[in-house]
């Protein structure tokens, strides 16, 4: 099966936010691949990446960085194949540097910005899987299955501990 879905982050450190996306993807049985891409750091990475992606079948890209958040953006920039921002949390200033970095793209490039941390990159991987099941009736069972799953689990009434 053809890998649709790239998923790219700025750092090492930023994998245990980003395998949140890989987590829900697995469980959707949506193949990805995973990379480190900085564009700070490994610009050229960054390039070719870009430029490469739509010949390599990609047809959704998860970026996630924290900080100066500019891989997203740059990503955006270089390919038009949809990118989806995850802002990583950062000790500083606790994400919403990320969050600015990357939802305030300027007009013609956009970055479709998920929330802050865990919870965001587990939303870009079913956001990422929402575009596939567009053209994949399978997939689109498998996340309404997945859907029902997690409505059945949430308590009708509060619990005490
Ligand atoms: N924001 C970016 C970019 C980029 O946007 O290109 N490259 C690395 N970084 C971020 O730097 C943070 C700290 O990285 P280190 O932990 O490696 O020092 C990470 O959250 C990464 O996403």
């Amino acid at each position: 099966m053809t890998t649709e879905v790239g998923i790219i982050m700025g750092s090492q450190s930023d994998w245990p936010t980003m395998r949140e996306a890989a987590q829900i993807l697995d469980q959707l049985e949506v193949p990805y691949d995973a990379a480190i891409v900085s564009a700070h750091r490994t610009p050229d990475r960054l390039w070719d990446y870009g430029k490469t992606a739509a010949e390599r079948g990609l047809k959704v890209i998860i970026a996630g960085a924290g900080g100066a958040a500019h891989l997203p953006g740059m990503m955006a920039s270089k390919t038009q194949i949809p990118v989806i921002g995850v802002p990583v949390q950062t000790k500083a200033l606790s994400g919403v540097d990320s969050l600015y970095s990357i939802v305030q793209m300027p007009r013609g490039y956009p970055v479709a910005t998920m929330a802050i941390g865990a919870a965001g990159a587990a939303n870009a991987g079913l956001m990422a899987a929402g575009i596939l099941a567009l053209s994949d009736p399978a997939l689109a069972a498998r996340l309404e299955t997945w859907r029902a799953t997690l409505s059945a689990s949430i308590p009708e009434a509060p619990q005490d501990d």
